[in-house]
């Protein structure tokens, strides 16, 4: 199995003021799937893409990925690992307000040994004749685009999506999760996304919903439909 989750356990706070958000999560994950991670706010969605990410630490419980194992990488392992493995895409797009869009791809593209070519990624993003815009030239769409690139151009095995159309409209939702269908086909990137929206577990090749730090729902999807046909 490519990435394998164990036994993650999690709590913040002490005393009476202690929540166990993840209380003991497996999922196992194939390379080039998409897993869509459902559940109620305050689940320990996001909890758990940061730990898969290796941002936060969990209080027991292990990662692997690929066969190598996150908590047993020293912290420069780690940030090296995080750089050339591992891309983000958040529901705010983060991009660097005062470099143009091929600039901000670019960002990514530094932190690789291996980076995808930059003009190729633009064109199958839609961006390449706004490469010398700047993002608050552009619209919420587009700059999520960016910000797909920025990550994706690092080759990552894993693309961890917090949410990546909160922020956008029905439709331009529907083109940012067909952008990130197409990606993952092309590159083959696993991709683990979080999101409130029910109607995305129908493009997933696996869904999994957790509710009071418990996973309650963990299956292939047989009847997967592509993004662009996805409907809420
Ligand atoms: N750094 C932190 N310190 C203290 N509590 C935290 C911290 N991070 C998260 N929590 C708490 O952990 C719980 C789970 O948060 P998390 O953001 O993982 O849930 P979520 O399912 O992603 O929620 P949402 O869908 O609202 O984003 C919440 O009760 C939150 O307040």
């Amino acid at each position: 199995m490519f990435l394998e989750i164990q036994q993650i356990k999690k709590h913040f706070g002490e005393g009476e003021s202690r929540v166990d958000v993840l209380r003991g999560i497996d999922i196992s994950i194939e390379k080039g799937e998409i897993c869509v991670l459902l559940g109620p706010s305050g689940s320990g969605k996001s909890t758990l893409l940061n730990i898969i990410g290796g941002i936060e630490t969990p209080d027991s419980g292990k990662i692997t990925i690929h066969g190598e194992t996150i908590g047993e990488m020293n912290e420069k392992n780690l940030t090296l690992y995080r750089r050339k493995h591992l891309g983000y895409i958040f529901q705010m797009y983060n991009l660097i307000p005062n470099l143009n869009i091929k600039e901000n791809v670019e960002v990514g593209a530094y932190l690789s040994d291996n980076p995808l070519d930059v003009d190729d990624l633009l064109k199958t993003l839609g961006l390449y004749e706004h490469r010398h815009k700047l993002p608050n030239q552009l619209s919420g769409g587009q700059q999520q685009r960016t910000a797909i690139g920025r990550a994706v151009v690092k080759n990552p095995d894993i693309l961890l999506c917090d949410e990546p159309t909160g922020a956008l409209d029905y439709h331009t939702s529907k083109e940012i999760l067909k952008l990130l269908e197409d990606v993952s086909r092309k590159y083959g990137n696993t991709v683990v996304m979080v999101t409130h929206n029910d109607a995305l577990q129908n493009m997933a090749d696996r869904v999994v919903k957790l509710r009071d730090g418990k996973i309650r729902k963990n299956f292939v999807n047989e009847t997967k439909i592509p993004a662009a046909e996805l409907e809420w």
